[in-house]
């Protein structure tokens, strides 16, 4: 089995429920209130400014430049178009970014930042594919609904759905599976302690923005 598989079997409950959430069945079908995903999208923005320094970092410590060029171009997309999305997206709802962080984000930030000063690139993985894949997981099936939607809901959906964001999680996975081999049980250790806790994290963001995060304003 797949190390990326083996750690996600072991936490099925969570990872079921992160990808398969009543916020994103809400957002999917439009149903979602413009107040919960201004919320979403405030602390969001919070984490995906962690979330870059964690990519640069993996990009950093990626073993040769084959192996770091995938990881580049995606900070790029994210850097690019996802940062877009996010400025355009917040106008449209009318809310400014976010300026206080909500506990769930800044658990994720912390989680992110100890992988990224770790300096352990499958540590940094160990994040990087629990953030993306789940996201594939729980947009991929609504793939075809994105250009119905309001664009907040549906350049979301497409933003982590198709065949080039599902090559970036292949690549991800690669990159963990082909550390693992290398790695003491020790180590092996770490990295399933890193992934469960970052799994635990993508639930517990969608639990709280299904309650709703407070809006700044
Ligand atoms: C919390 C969270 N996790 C993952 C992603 C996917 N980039 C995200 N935008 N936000």
């Amino acid at each position: 089995m797949r190390a990326t598989d083996y750690l996600r079997s072991q936490v099925a409950e969570d990872w079921t429920a992160a990808t398969t959430h009543a916020f994103t069945n809400a957002l999917v079908d439009g149903s979602l209130s413009r107040e919960k995903m201004a919320g979403y999208l405030q602390q969001d923005y919070l984490f995906v400014e962690e979330f870059v320094r964690l990519l640069a970092s993996a990009v950093a410590h990626a073993p040769n430049l084959a192996d770091g060029v995938p990881a580049a171009q995606f900070l790029g997309q994210i850097c690019g178009p996802e940062n877009t999305y996010f400025l355009r997206a917040l106008e449209a709802l009318e809310v400014p970014q976010a300026q206080t962080e909500a506990s769930e984000t800044l658990a994720f930030q912390q989680l992110m930042a100890s992988a990224r000063l770790s300096g352990r690139y499958e540590i940094m993985l160990s994040v990087l594919v629990v953030a993306e894949w789940v996201y594939l997981e729980w947009a991929t099936p609504h793939e075809d609904r994105a250009e119905n939607l309001p664009f907040w809901f549906g350049e979301w959906i497409t933003l982590h759905s198709g065949q080039g964001f599902s090559e970036v999680v292949s690549y991800l996975r690669k990159q963990l599976d082909t550390a693992w081999e290398t790695l003491g049980a020790a180590e092996r250790e770490d990295v399933q302690i890193t992934f469960t806790k970052a799994v635990a994290l993508e639930r517990a963001f969608f639990d709280a923005s299904w309650l709703g995060f407070k809006v700044d304003r």
